[in-house]
């Protein structure tokens, strides 16, 4: 049976940066790396926004949440969209297999990185903001993490190099 040591999830706002640190983490870790939004791409044929645009926000979420619940991975770094978070299976058995890792970013700096909300397939409902989806969002990640990384001001290999050593330190994981 898959363990919580066994991979680690990165949640958090879109850019966040969890396909960037991922793949960095996965790479210093000798993990597989997992996106998620690929997973969701290929298992139903289309793109995210196309998905979006098809069956609606809730019908989105309700895919983002079997796919994510579904999940069967080991020795993995895995980045699941910033929605997976609405997702109660989802995250009941994100937290079941892996350690999950928050990676908080300003709402300042998420609105910089972010291009275009709807080419990215952002989880927006008419008439919300950037700012009411970044307060609606934060509890929820918050709640689910089991460590959480203040990104304000580091590179990505210094957050590569610091949640090692929380991992450590935490869960004994030494690889
Ligand atoms: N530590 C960092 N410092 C500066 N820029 C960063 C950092 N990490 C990521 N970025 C940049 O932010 C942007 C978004 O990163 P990324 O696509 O990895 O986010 P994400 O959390 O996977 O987003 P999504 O939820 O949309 O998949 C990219 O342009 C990336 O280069
Ligand atoms: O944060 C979001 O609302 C999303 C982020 C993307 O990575 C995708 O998972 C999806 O388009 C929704
Ligand atoms: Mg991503």
């Amino acid at each position: 049976m898959t363990d919580k040591r066994d991979n680690i999830t990165l949640i958090g706002m879109p850019a966040s940066g969890k396909s960037t640190i991922g793949v960095l983490l996965a790479k210093r870790l000798g993990y597989s790396f997992v996106d998620v939004d690929i997973v969701i791409q290929e298992q139903e044929g289309k793109l995210l926004k196309e998905i979006i645009a098809e069956r609606g926000d809730d019908g989105f979420l309700e895919v983002e949440n079997r796919i994510n619940r579904e999940l069967n991975v080991c020795k993995s770094v895995i980045a699941p969209g910033g929605s997976v978070i609405y997702g109660k299976e989802a995250m009941e058995h994100l937290k079941e297999i892996s350690i999950v890792v928050y990676l908080k970013l300003s709402y300042e700096s998420v609105k910089e990185r972010l291009g275009n909300l709807v080419d990215r397939g952002v989880v927006l409902k008419d008439g919300m903001t950037l700012c009411d989806l970044y307060q609606e969002r934060v509890p929820y990640y918050e709640s689910y993490a089991d460590i959480t990384i203040d990104e304000t001001g580091l590179e990505a290999g210094n957050i590569v190099d610091q949640l090692r050593a929380i991992m450590e330190e935490k869960f004994g994981l030494t690889t």
